[in-house]
């Protein structure tokens, strides 16, 4: 009885208590928005805009692509400013674009804000309690947890699986586009080799059956997505319903294999065959979670380390793919730059191409590149935090509950910020001086909780890059149509299709 009354109280909590209270401090600050719909606020109207502005393709292949992907945020900040609430059915949202605001969040108010509960349930299935959903002390000790496996000597060691996956790549390509036109669509590929490439950092030597794992984990992905479009209360995922069903049989059989996988790495360390767990990303988890060993807790334990594993392999393959994705688009449709880049790597990497870990930081043109191709297609659009606690930010007090919602495509798209080219494909403006951290060129975000992954997918980018712009001309396929959308992440919505044409090795 206790606890059906917990669920009923949270129910009218987080959708009616809560959302009130946030209302009437945010109008007492000036802070509105468009007029809420009861239980659906704002979606339906997103969804409507939405849909609509991207029914037709774009008629050109050009980079001015807010209005196109974020129709509501266009409108709404012309008649609300830079500060507006926006609702996602009874949750409140705070758009925020004003970049001192922003920084001071992100940098400052780390420890009181996080993951709202509505996007862990979202995800719970697949990445459960993995660094990327975990809020306060759990966060800081998995992420002390987890930053020895990206520090500079670690991310070294992985390079090795990013060249051999990428000269395997190269080799089956070269043989392709010898046998048909040289059209390849670039999306897919680039996907299947940020997965390999993940699958062996993680895996090392299990590779094959963590492959086989990340297939079940990509349908898991697909049917949570699906699920959260489904209304979502406090105790929905215990419901029997199809989706409910299907998530718990895909998950179980991802846990299984991973499971394998873990007891086969520690009956070897037990067994005295190998001292540690080994120097992949799973044996390094492993090792650290020893040396922090609590014997009580050995299937938190357990549960902790699958988690880390779903969480890497879902944060780290499908952003580096399409940023990898959208370079291949913006180099070949300016064949200007992909020579420039290609001299670059000729004359650093020699005429194989192959750039080694001490090269990469020579490629200063190729950075540009990369750096201008996060700038104008983030893959990750938005950034979201929760309130835990009222907090001062700026002018503003920000109430415990309130999601705050950074656009982070608006603000790298904003003429304010980057000047009347802002929508124009222009490397060179990332020539000057770095940019602060946390300001508005933000595509792992910033302070304690940005992407810590950021050097190895710049090292894994960069490596893929250098090696197919050396072995490879590319131009846009006649077939490629220009028609960027957001599900998550910015996807083109019919691939990139290029002709590549090999150079004589
Ligand atoms: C181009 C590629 C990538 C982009 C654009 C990117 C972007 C981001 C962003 C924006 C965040 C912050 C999300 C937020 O706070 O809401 C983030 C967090 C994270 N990323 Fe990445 N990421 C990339 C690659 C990777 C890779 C390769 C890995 C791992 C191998 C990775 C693992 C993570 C993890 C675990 C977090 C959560 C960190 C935390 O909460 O402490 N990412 N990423």
């Amino acid at each position: 009885m206790t606890s059906i009354l917990r669920v009923l109280y949270d129910t009218i909590s987080c959708y009616w208590l809560t959302p009130r209270r946030i209302k009437k401090i945010m109008a007492g600050q000036g802070v509105t928005g468009p007029k809420p719909r009861p239980l659906t606020g704002n979606i339906l109207e997103i969804s409507a805009m939405v849909s609509q502005s991207v029914s037709k393709d774009c008629d050109s292949v050009h980079h001015d692509i807010v209005g196109r992907l974020l129709p509501h945020y266009v409108t709404w900040s012309k008649q609300y400013g830079k500060r507006f609430i926006v609702w996602n059915g009874t949750d409140p949202r705070l758009c925020l674009t004003e970049t001192e605001l922003i920084k001071e969040l992100l940098m400052k108010h780390n420890g009181v804000s996080g993951r709202s509960w509505l996007q862990q349930q979202g995800t719970k299935s697949f990445i459960g309690r993995g660094l990327l959903m975990a809020n306060g002390q759990d966060w800081h000790h998995q992420r002390h947890l987890a930053a020895p496996a990206f520090n500079g000597e670690r991310l070294k060691g992985y390079a090795r699986h990013m060249v051999e996956c990428t000269t395997r790549l190269v080799e089956r390509l070269r043989k392709e586009v010898g046998k048909g036109g040289g059209e390849v669509e670039i999306g897919e590929e680039m996907h299947q080799l940020t997965a390999d490439i993940i699958s062996r950092t993680e895996f090392g030597s299990s590779f094959e059956k963590g492959k086989e794992l990340f297939n079940h984990l990509t349908v898991l992905q697909r049917r949570c997505a699906q699920a959260t479009r489904h209304l979502c209360f406090p105790g929905s995922r215990f419901l029997p319903s199809k989706y409910n069903r299907e998530i718990k049989s895909l998950k179980k059989e991802v846990e299984r294999l991973l499971i394998e996988i873990i007891q086969s790495r520690r009956d070897c360390a037990e067994m005295g065959r190998s001292s540690t767990h080994g120097d992949d990303l799973l044996g390094l988890l492993l090792n650290e979670m020893d040396s922090h060993k609590n014997k009580n807790n050995d299937n938190n334990n357990l549960q902790l380390i699958m988690d880390e594993c779903k969480t890497f392999f879902f944060a780290g393959h499908e952003t580096t793919a399409l940023l990898l994705t959208w370079t291949m688009m913006l180099l070949a449709d300016n064949p200007t730059w992909q020579e420039k880049v290609r001299d670059e790597i000729r004359e650093v990497c020699g005429c194989d191409g192959l750039p080694s870990v001490d090269q990469l930081s020579k490629l200063t043109s190729l950075n540009k590149v990369i750096n201008e191709s996060l700038r104008l297609y983030p893959p990750a659009t938005l950034l979201p935090r929760m309130a835990f606690e009222d907090i001062k930010l700026g002018d503003l007090i920000i109430p415990k509950g309130l999601s705050i919602w950074i656009p982070v495509l608006a603000i790298h798209h904003s003429e304010e910020l980057w000047g009347k080219d802002a929508n124009e494909f222009n490397p060179e403006r990332f020539g000057g001086k770095p940019f602060a951290p946390g300001r508005h060129f933000i595509p792992f975000a910033a302070g304690p909780r940005n992407c810590i992954g950021q050097s190895f997918a710049m090292m894994e980018a960069k490596i893929i890059l250098a090696t197919l712009i050396s072995k490879f001309n590319f131009a846009i396929s006649k077939n490629y149509r220009h028609a960027p959308i957001v599900v998550l992440t910015i996807k083109p919505k019919y691939g990139v299709q290029v002709i590549l044409k090999p150079f004589d090795s």
